[in-house]
């Protein structure tokens, strides 16, 4: 599944002055693709995955999937956010579930499929806990198995790992790539760390701020298993921080 922005513009309205957040943006994330947005806070990173998830419209410019004007909420598109936004009074198992609200499949099917991504997440022994009761890190899996669960093609993450420590930020993106490898699944990714750009994408945007636009687009060329630590990756970490 191809996603298309095509001249892409945004407008909002801050202090009673009209402001272009974001302006003229065009690329596609094509299919089994993952996309990292990287820019100074404020350039309108949020903006663009809210416009993409169908949350928002733009101003100017149209969004396609496969070539078809997107429209509503596109069932194949899901966006995590960079909070968990967790339902507190369901369970991690019902707040898994509830990423299938909007699906024909069977109670059984969703039962099936709540207890395959809580293995995948290391929760099955957390099904019952509520989100009070979860770390952030284990939070934040139960808001990406949710987003997953009903077997969306398109998966937009605000900044997923932002909040988490190191060790956490790390595991979970092993995971993410784990993910990927075991479907066929696009991901465009906001992120505020180069080097978990580098580390996962298979292009990097830059946007510059003000109003957001693209500065450039990074294809990332180095061998598949990465190292954070590889030289070549850490070059081209600083390479892109001097863009930003
Ligand atoms: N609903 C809204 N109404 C008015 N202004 C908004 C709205 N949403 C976002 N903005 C403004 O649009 C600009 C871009 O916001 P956005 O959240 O997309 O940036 P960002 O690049 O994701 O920032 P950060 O990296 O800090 O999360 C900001 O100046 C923000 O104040």
């Amino acid at each position: 599944m191809t996603l298309r922005f095509n001249n892409i513009s945004k407008n909002f309205t801050v202090n009673h002055q009209p402001m272009t957040v974001l302006k003229d943006i065009n690329f596609s994330l094509q299919p089994g693709e993952l996309v990292a947005i990287i820019g100074a806070s404020g350039c309108g990173k949020s903006t663009l995955l809210r416009l993409a998830a169908g949350l928002d419209q733009a101003d100017r410019g149209t969004i396609t999937v496969n070539d078809a004007e997107m429209k509503g909420l596109p069932p194949q598109i899901s966006l995590v956010f960079q909070e968990p936004r967790l339902f507190p009074w369901l369970t991690t198992a019902g707040n898994i579930h509830l990423g299938m609200e909007q699906t024909r499949l069977t109670p059984a099917e969703k039962d099936q499929r709540t207890h395959h991504f809580l293995a995948m997440m290391g929760l099955t022994d957390f099904a019952d806990a509520y989100p009070h009761q979860l770390s952030g890190g284990m939070a934040q899996r139960v808001a990406i198995a949710r987003g997953l669960v009903a077997g969306p093609e398109i998966l937009l993450l605000d900044e997923p790992f932002g909040a988490l420590d190191a060790l956490k930020r790390e595991q979970l993106q092993d995971m993410l790539l784990t993910v990927r490898r075991q479907s066929s699944l696009s991901i465009l990714m906001v992120t505020h760390d180069v080097e978990e750009a580098l580390y996962l994408a298979d292009r990097v945007i830059i946007m510059s701020p003000k109003p957001g636009r693209i500065r450039a687009i990074h294809p990332v060329t180095l061998q598949v298993p990465r190292d954070r630590t590889d030289s070549a990756l850490q070059l081209q970490r600083r390479q892109l921080c001097e863009l930003l």
